[in-house]
């Protein structure tokens, strides 16, 4: 059960004044979702959802909720935060950040099939191209310089192969950043967490994404190879499956073309992002914070498909 604030109707009696929602009329918690405490909220208004962040503060909140609304503003189906009477989107509750925003239809696909593949490519591809102007700015703090600093502290829990494996990709990975190719890369606001568990369907039919709490400026290229990385494979082995994967990307491609520096970085920027993922959940397993991952993910399918990755190329971007 990840609702790690409690709140009640009650609690929210005084509070949702502030909104223009009118009174709440029922707030049951979320189960899953291994970072903020989640809600979903009805009132007098519609459907809403309410997350208490755990591990954000007020600070860095500004960037993720704004860019829900940018998006949502562009048309991008995603949850558009509701400003309070003075414009805030980000609220005190129970003394922690608390945002309200719209709740998405659907459920999410997790045995994805190409049609779906072809619908987060899409939406990804659009999403990329509306964020573009988006004027804040946050690196993705989930990158190189995180994976730099994050490396030693779980290195004395990881098998000599493994130790090994971490420290010669990480070292791949910072002399790729210094190369022409990577600086050629498209860049702009990322989701950098497109799994499938954060999109929503009806039907075959994409309704929405969520969750843009690890969201930053990274090349348009990392974020594709993250949600391939989840969406195109299958899931034992993590090796990619080739109609999943033809169908995400050509989607993409439509959208959104990819470029010549795109297709010169694409194997390199698929280990990154096996890299990242891989190296997250070992930092969350081993070192793991305080009213967080009550069921921490597992490492070892992210090792796999960094495995996979090194060893066996992928089929090009298309041209
Ligand atoms: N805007 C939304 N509309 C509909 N459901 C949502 C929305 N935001 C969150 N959820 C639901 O809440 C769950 C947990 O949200 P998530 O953002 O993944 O939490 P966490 O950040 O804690 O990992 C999701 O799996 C989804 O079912
Ligand atoms: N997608 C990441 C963890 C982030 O979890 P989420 O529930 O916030 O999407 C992983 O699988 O390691």
């Amino acid at each position: 059960m990840a609702v790690f604030t409690a709140v009640t109707l009650d609690d929210l009696n005084q509070w949702i004044k502030q909104f223009p929602l009118g009174q709440a009329r029922a707030l049951k918690g979320i189960a899953s979702g291994i970072e903020n405490s989640n809600f979903f909220l009805t009132t007098e208004r519609g459907e809403y959802v309410l997350t208490i962040f755990e591990n954000l503060d007020f600070d860095q909140l500004p960037f993720y909720l704004q860019l829900m609304r940018h998006l949502a503003r562009r048309g991008i189906p995603v949850p558009d935060p509701v400003p309070n009477e003075h414009g805030d989107l980000v609220v005190p509750l129970h003394g922690k950040p608390a945002a309200v925003v719209t709740k998405l239809e659907g459920a999410s696909q997790m045995d994805p099939q190409p049609v779906h593949c072809a619908e987060a490519g899409t939406m990804l591809a659009r999403m990329h191209l509306a964020a573009h102007d988006f004027p804040l700015q946050q690196p993705n703090l989930r990158g190189l310089d995180w994976w730099l600093e994050t490396a030693p502290k779980v290195m004395p829990f990881l098998s000599p192969e493994n130790a090994q494996l971490l420290s010669s990709e990480i070292a791949f990975q910072q002399a790729f950043a210094g190369t022409d190719t990577y600086r050629q890369l498209a860049h702009g606001p990322v989701h950098a967490d497109l799994f499938r568990n954060n999109v929503m369907f009806v039907g075959d039919k994409l309704t929405g994404c969520f969750d843009f709490y690890f969201a930053g400026c990274d090349t348009w290229l990392f974020d594709v190879a993250v949600t391939v990385n989840d969406w195109c494979i299958d899931q034992q082995s993590g090796k990619l499956d080739t109609a999943r994967l033809s169908a995400l990307l050509d989607a993409y491609h439509a959208v959104r073309p990819f470029t010549d520096a795109d297709r010169a970085a694409w194997q390199t920027m698929l280990r990154a992002a096996a890299l990242r993922f891989w190296l997250s959940r070992l930092y969350d397993l081993h070192l793991p914070r305080e009213a967080e991952l009550l069921t921490p993910h597992d490492p070892t399918h992210f090792e796999r498909i960094l495995r996979d990755r090194v060893e066996h190329a992928a089929q090009e971007l298309p041209a």
